[in-house]
Parts: structure tokens; C-alpha cells; sequence
């Protein structure tokens, strides 16, 4: 990898000192390569914990090794060690800017430095665009310094391939990302993204740059999809944001525009005249670095804080946890909107946090500047919701904090040794106990199941599906985001935007649904709601379950719906269609996930049939070998995948046909034909995902 040193492949070649640093899926800490006598950060990825995304670790590593550019974070070197996977990287001695941040510069930071900061991770990502990939990460928590001020892009963990075929093209027709961060078409998974992706969430972090925070960063992450869809975007307000240079402004304003057409590429945005004010890298050290605690110091004060938060009552528990998330960022994570309404549901009606949210005001006067920016920005701020709709856009859901990703006080762990000997270097939980792979647990709750109690959701799913009922109740649990080939990292270059253009085209028709929403008791709930209203919220109409006063009212299109307050009779004929094609693509996602399952069954089986004591420890990461079992199941998947796609292929050309039958027939019947149409959109958005 990277650099021309030899680093060792071995836990015991390094010393680990204290934790700098943690994500989703792994702690960094600060560590001293032995032999080399060398300063390092290394990555700890549990892999046990890592279950569900193992083909995201795979490209991470990948992706790091290959990449060669200054402003890109390379690693040295990858080993697995036990149960975990060790990434070896050059120890960026000022950390990120988001705990640079949360330690000293609370309310963001001066132009000159945000101009640095933002030049150079524009710079990595017109290399990484270049050679066809999307980072799919951008934010101040994966921009890091050194302690000369060259500044990096780091984390690959959620990056994609434009060039990958097939399979992994597909894959990446699922939620990955942080939602602050995230575009408005990644959110809709509607007609696939691209490099523009990056685009937005660049203008998302120049702004958490600015402001010391993301827009939107202390609601939960549905919340957070629903004010970046149904919202004007946000930016830097003319009053309020004086200080900043009209530049800036303007900056900002063209990355946030919601039709990624209109956004710039990376290319042409670093040619911005904002970057002009950028300075060379010791400006950074002389400025914000000067005077900054030691990172491990400013990573524990920032967990006090947290753990301060978690001790705080309960009432405030939402927004703790949303901070947390903030903190921490919330990358990798496979969305799953039904947990994300029990999210939004989590707000109370009167949640007062609401008013009181800088962001939430800024926008209102956001609005008045917007138009100055963007067309866009100014069709959307005449009709954008009221807070009031914005909270009767969240289903009244029996919330669970269970599937919400959480660590709470993990992180206080503190400072300690732990590289001295290999058992010590390892994490001690590793037991026999814990030896049972995900697929031998699925097979034993299987037989369990089939004797167990069924609960309602399992009585729909397995009318709706061919499948046991086990696989359905257990698929959250066990499926993988994706498993796919490896990525390579092409050498082929696509400098201009043409290219590109036909890349994304190409990668746009290519790929079809397999993302999975697993569905749970909740969505029962949905499934005996009352029938959908059409109301206007900004510029998008949303679909609500009753507007009138009593009935709560949901976001979502819901196509099982048929209670007695429905308006029209189009409303059932177009629910009765498009239950329809929601038990398909439910079927096909349910399938998909169990194969998914059992493949990774079969890894894990054939990864420990094959690890003896002398080769299991310490080796470099290896794909496991393929049994017969395993190729047959593999064929079986392609097979299936491919049943998929033609499927879902089916039901795409069922949904353009019904809404044009559905525009045709009632075109005379109602007024609200275009409300409709985005009806149909937003069920689209909601539930083919
Ligand atoms: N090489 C490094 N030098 C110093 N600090 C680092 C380094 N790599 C990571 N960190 C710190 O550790 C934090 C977490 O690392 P990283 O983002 O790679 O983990 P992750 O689990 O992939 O997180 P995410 O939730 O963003 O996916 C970073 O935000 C950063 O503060």
C-alpha cells in the first residue's frame, strides 16, 4: 500500500496508545509501528460487529490502498488480527475538523480557513471523481490535518465505483451516508446518483465549516430527510452570515441546488473564484492548529460530553442521541425508513426544540435570500411547510430505539495500552461463545422459529411470501448491504464531463432495485391506515393519511390504505394497483435478503472450516475459497438477482403505465392532478427504496 516502507503485518509489531478517534464501525487510535520506530493511526474494524457490511470494509481497504493523491488519506497497510481487521495509516496529528470543531471553534471558522479547508478536499474529490469514484462522505468529520496543516480526505468506507457492474452497481441502490450530508436524490433512490452526490454534500460541509454544525444536525435522521426533501436547501444567509464573502455565498449556493443537473462538477467548482482566499498549509498550523490540545485530550473531553449528555434526563433523550449520531456522524448505515419514522416519531407534537433550532429559523429567513441564489430556492421558499407540517408529517409510530445504531459510553474507554502481546491486542470478548457465525445463528433461530409463536407482521410477510417465516422476522438482523465482487479500482479516466455524463447514464439504466426496507410489526400499522390526501409542502406534495384535524397524518404514501376518509375513488383504484406492485418488490427484497443471508453463512462457514490456529491469526485479508456449497448458492443468487432486476424492471414500467393511465382517467376528475403524480412519486420514494 502507499508508502515505500515495509509495515509489518502483525498486531504485534504495534503498540496501540490511546483512542483518537471512533465510527459506526471502528475505533482509531494512536499507535506506534515498532519496527519503523514510526508514529501511526490504526483502524480497529471488529468484524464480528461488521457482519452486515463486510463488502463495504473489503472496498474501503481497497480503495484506500490504490488511491494516490496528497489530499487523500492512504494506509499503509491492512491485516486482519483474530476478529478484527487493523488498518494502518498515517497518524494525522490535528484529527478532524469537526472535533477541531467540538473543542475550539465552536461557531465555525474564519473564511480564509474555510477556503483551505474546502479547496483541498475539493481537490480529492476532482481526483477521486476522475478515476470514476464517489466518496459518498463528505463532511468535516472525514476531513483531517496533520500537524504541518496538509489536510486529507479520509474514510472510504461507504465510497462506490462508477465502473462496477452488475451486482455492485445494484447494491448501491440503498441508503449509505449521513443523512445531514446527504443529497436529496440519494435520499429518494429514485433514479440512482452520481458524482454530483458529492457535490451537495461538499456545499453541506462548507456550511458546517461556517456554522461550527451541520444544517439540520440535531434532528433525528427521518427528520432529517424530510426538511432536506421537503425544504428549500439550505445556505448561508445574506443577514445572519455577514460575515462570510458574497463568494462564499454563491459558493455554497450553486453545490445546493436539489437538481444535481444544475450542480457544478468538482472540476469546475474548484475554479469558483471563493478558492482564490485559499492559503497554503502552514497558514493552517499557524491559525486554528496553534495552541490546540493533543488529539487524544480533545477526543476525551468531546466522549465526557456525550457521556454527560446520556446522564441528562430522559426527556431530552432524542435530541442526545441526535447529537451523538452528529458527533459520532452515522456513516455506512444502511437507512431503513420505517426505523427512521419511529425516529421522527420520537419528536413530540410540541416539541419546543423545534422553534428554538438556529437552523430552522435561519431558513425561514434563508427564504427571503434564496431567490437571489436559485430559481429553485425561490419556488420553494413561498410555499415551504410550517413547522406544524413538517411534525404532522411523522406518523405516530410506537417507537424503539433497539435497531437505532448506538454506542453509548464505549468511547470512554480512555487511555490504555493494548498492544504489548497479541491476546492483549485483541479485543478480550473473543470467545468460544461468540464463535457461532450469523448463519449458524440464523439456521438455529430458524428451527426455533418454526416452532415459535407467530407474530402478525409474520402472518402478512408470509401470505406476501413464499419464504419462512424465520427468514422474514430475522432478515434485518442478518442481511448484508450488499455482497458483491470486489471492487477494482479502475485506471480508466474520465476527465471530462461528458464522459461522465455517459457513465452515469449508463450506471442510471443499469441498475435496478435491491435495496432492502425491511418491513416489521410497524408496518402494519401503516397497512391499516386510512386512505391518502394530497397536500402541497414547498414545492413537493406530499401524501397524508387524513388532513383532517383529529386524524394524524403520515408522509408517506400508504398503499394498503382504505379507510372511510378517503376523498376519491382514484385514491383506492391507484392503492389497489400499487399494493400490488408493493407486494412484489416486498417479495423480491425479502428473497434477496435471504439469499444474502445464507451466502454469508456459507462464507463464514468455509472462512472457519479452512482457519486453522496458524493461519487464521494475523493474515492478510483474503476473500474466502469457494466450496461447491458456496458456488451453488452463488449461481442460485445470480439467478435470483437476476429474477429481481427483470422483476423490478416489471414493476417500474406497472408504475409509469398506472400513472398514466391514473393521469389520463382522472385528468377531468380532479384538480389535483400533479399532486397525484407526486403522489405516486413519494410512494415511489418510500417504499421502492
Ligand atoms: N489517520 C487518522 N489520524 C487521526 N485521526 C483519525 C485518523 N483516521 C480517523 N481518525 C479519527 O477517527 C474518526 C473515526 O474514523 P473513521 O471515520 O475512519 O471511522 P468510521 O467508523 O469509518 O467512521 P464513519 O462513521 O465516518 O464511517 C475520524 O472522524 C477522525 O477523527
Amino acid at each position: 500500500m502507499g508508502s515505500e516502507k515495509k509495515f509489518p503485518l502483525n498486531a504485534k509489531d504495534y503498540k496501540l496508545h490511546e483512542e483518537i478517534g471512533d465510527g459506526v464501525s471502528a475505533t482509531v487510535y494512536r499507535a506506534l509501528c515498532i519496527p519503523l520506530n514510526e508514529v501511526v493511526a490504526i483502524k480497529v474494524l471488529d468484524l464480528e460487529k461488521c457482519n452486515n457490511d463486510l463488502d463495504g470494509i473489503r472496498r474501503e481497504v481497497q480503495t484506500m490502498s490504490l488511491i494516490n493523491h496528497p489530499n487523500l488519506l492512504q494506509a499503509h497497510c491492512s491485516f486482519t488480527a483474530r476478529h478484527q481487521l487493523w488498518v494502518v495509516m498515517p497518524y494525522m496529528a490535528a484529527g478532524s475538523c469537526l472535533h477541531i470543531i467540538k473543542s475550539s471553534y465552536q461557531d465555525g471558522f474564519e473564511e480564509p480557513v474555510i477556503a483551505t479547508l474546502l479547496r483541498e478536499t475539493l481537490r480529492a474529490l476532482v481526483y477521486l471523481h476522475a478515476h470514476g469514484h464517489i466518496h459518498r462522505d463528505v463532511k468535516a468529520g472525514n476531513i483531517l490535518l496533520d500537524s504541518s496543516g496538509a489536510v486529507k480526505l479520509a474514510d472510504f468506507g461507504v465510497s462506490a465505483c462508477m465502473y462496477d457492474t452488475g451486482d455492485r452497481q445494484r447494491s448501491r441502490n440503498t441508503f449509505v451516508g449521513t443523512p445531514c450530508w446527504m443529497a436529496p436524490e440519494v435520499m429518494q433512490q429514485l433514479h440512482g446518483y452520481d458524482f454530483k452526490a458529492d457535490v451537495w454534500s461538499f456545499g453541506i460541509t462548507a456550511l458546517e465549516l461556517a456554522h461550527g454544525h451541520a444544517p439540520f444536525s440535531k434532528y433525528p435522521p427521518m427528520k432529517v430527510l424530510l426538511m432536506t426533501l421537503q425544504n428549500a436547501p439550505p445556505g448561508l444567509d445574506y443577514e445572519r452570515d455577514k460575515r462570510f464573502s458574497k463568494a462564499f455565498k454563491e459558493m455554497v449556493g450553486i453545490c445546493l441546488v436539489k437538481d444535481p443537473k444544475k450542480r457544478p462538477t468538482s472540476e469546475k467548482l474548484l475554479k469558483h473564484p471563493f478558492f482564490k482566499q485559499a492559503r497554503p498549509p502552514d497558514y493552517m498550523a499557524k491559525t486554528i492548529l496553534n495552541g490546540l490540545p493533543p488529539l487524544g485530550e480533545r477526543y476525551r473531553t468531546i466522549k465526557s460530553k456525550e457521556a454527560d449528555l446520556l446522564m441528562q434526563n430522559k426527556s431530552e433523550y432524542e435530541v442526545q442521541l441526535s447529537q451523538q449520531e452528529y458527533i459520532r456522524g452515522i456513516s455506512a448505515w444502511n437507512f431503513n425508513l420505517e426505523d427512521l419514522k419511529n425516529q421522527a416519531a420520537l419528536i413530540s407534537d410540541d416539541d419546543s426544540s423545534l422553534a428554538e433550532e438556529p437552523d430552522f429559523n435561519r431558513k425561514q429567513c434563508e427564504r427571503q435570500d434564496e431567490s437571489a441564489l436559485s430559481p429553485e430556492r425561490a419556488s420553494s421558499s413561498e410555499t415551504a411547510p410550517s413547522q406544524d407540517e413538517e411534525l404532522n408529517d411523522i406518523h405516530d409510530l410506537e417507537s424503539s430505539f433497539a435497531s437505532f445504531p448506538s454506542k453509548p459510553l464505549q468511547a470512554l474507554k480512555g487511555c490504555f495500552d493494548i498492544g504489548e502481546e497479541e491476546d492483549n491486542a485483541t479485543n478480550p470478548d473473543w470467545k468460544d461463545a461468540n464463535l457461532m457465525s450469523s448463519g449458524q445463528q440464523l439456521l438455529k433461530k430458524a428451527s426455533i422459529g418454526s416452532l415459535a409463536h407467530t407474530t402478525k407482521e409474520e402472518d402478512i410477510a408470509a401470505q406476501n411470501s413464499s419464504l419462512p417465516r424465520h427468514v422474514i422476522s430475522e432478515q434485518k438482523k442478518y442481511s448484508s448491504g450488499s455482497i458483491t465482487p470486489e471492487t477494482t479500482f479502475s485506471p480508466k479516466r474520465t476527465s471530462s464531463d461528458a464522459e461522465r455524463d455517459f457513465q452515469q447514464r449508463r450506471y442510471q439504466t443499469e441498475r435496478s432495485y435491491s435495496g432492502s426496507l425491511s418491513r416489521t410489526k410497524r408496518d402494519t400499522v401503516d397497512e391499516t391506515s386510512e386512505s391518502p390526501y394530497v397536500e402541497h409542502k414547498g414545492r413537493f406534495k406530499v401524501t397524508s393519511a387524513d388532513l383532517s384535524p383529529k386524524g394524524s397524518t403520515n408522509s408517506t404514501f400508504t398503499p394498503f390504505g382504505g379507510g372511510s376518509s378517503s376523498p376519491s375513488s382514484f385514491n383506492v383504484t391507484t392503492a389497489s394497483i400499487l399494493s400490488s406492485l408493493h407486494l412484489i418488490l416486498r417479495q423480491n427484497a425479502m428473497q434477496r435478503e435471504e439469499i444474502l443471508s445464507l451466502i454469508k453463512y456459507v462464507e463464514q462457514t468455509s472462512v472457519k472450516q479452512r482457519g486453522s490456529p496458524e493461519t487464521s491469526l494475523d493474515e492478510p485479508l483474503q476473500t474466502p475459497s469457494a466450496n461447491t456449497r458456496e458456488k451453488e448458492l452463488e449461481t442460485q443468487l445470480m439467478l435470483l438477482q437476476q429474477s429481481v432486476s427483470s422483476l423490478t424492471e416489471e414493476v417500474k414500467k406497472y408504475k409509469q403505465k398506472n400513472a398514466q393511465v391514473c393521469l389520463l382517467t382522472f385528468s377531468s376528475k380532479t384538480p389535483t392532478l400533479t399532486s397525484f403524480t407526486l403522489e405516486i412519486k413519494s410512494y415511489t420514494f418510500l417504499h421502492s427504496g
